[in-house]
């Protein structure tokens, strides 16, 4: 099994992490971990998103912590310097993705149509993360690309809650889902750290 595949198979949903107040970083990933979600994304939206991933990979080894928005090959080197683990972007360019595989890190480029699949599979690369699942039809067109591209594997992100989470899990091109409505606004600014895990735990237990 490829690393990407382990990483996407050890849990049935990664949470995407925005980090707005660089001391939320250990105690929210925590919440995370504590409640059964072992894989993080956190996203490069902020300024806080590097100095986040070196933070929880010193004080959390036992967290895979990958970074997200990884849009240039310059946030691919800035992120693996900063210890990330797998990359996963909303879309993909060439640069960003030959970057990745010369430094030989796992990535998840975004997809969202078969012709931007088949650009990927050319490369060599069948796991996908599909963006903006929702908004581009969601589950029907997983289906559909499962047809005539069985070779490749998805983690759909975008709009996706505990119920739609469910059907997609379900399916067999789908090896886990992300999403970020485990961390809701109310909670991060309140620093309601247990809400948060009671959220993990709900989505960790999540199967199709
Ligand atoms: O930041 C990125 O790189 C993205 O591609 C966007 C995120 O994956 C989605 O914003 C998460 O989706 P929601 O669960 O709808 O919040």
């Amino acid at each position: 099994m490829s690393r990407i595949e382990e990483i996407m198979t050890s849990s049935p949903v990664i949470p995407v992490i925005v980090i707005d107040d660089l001391a939320d970083a250990v105690p929210m990933a925590k919440a995370l971990l504590s409640g059964g979600l072992k894989v993080l994304e956190v996203t490069l939206r902020t300024e806080h998103g590097l100095a986040a991933i070196r933070k929880i990979k010193q004080e959390l080894p036992e967290a895979i912590v990958g970074a997200g928005t990884v849009i240039s090959a310059e946030d691919a080197e800035n992120s693996v310097a900063a210890g990330a683990e797998f990359l996963v972007s909303p879309g993909h360019t060439d640069e960003l993705v030959d970057r990745a595989l010369a430094l030989g890190v796992p990535i998840l480029p975004g997809v969202a149509t078969p012709s931007e699949a088949m650009k990927m599979l050319a490369k060599g690369i069948r796991h996908l993360k599909f963006f903006p699942a929702e908004a581009v039809g969601g589950l029907k067109v997983l289906k559909a690309i499962a047809g005539p591209l069985p070779q490749l594997r998805f983690c759909p992100t975008g709009g996706i809650n505990p119920e739609k989470a469910i059907d997609y899990l379900a399916q067999n091109n789908i090896l886990c889902v992300g999403g970020s409505w485990m961390l809701e606004k109310g909670d991060i600014a309140d620093k309601n750290w247990a809400a948060i895990e009671s959220k993990a735990r709900e989505a960790a237990s999540l199967a199709g």
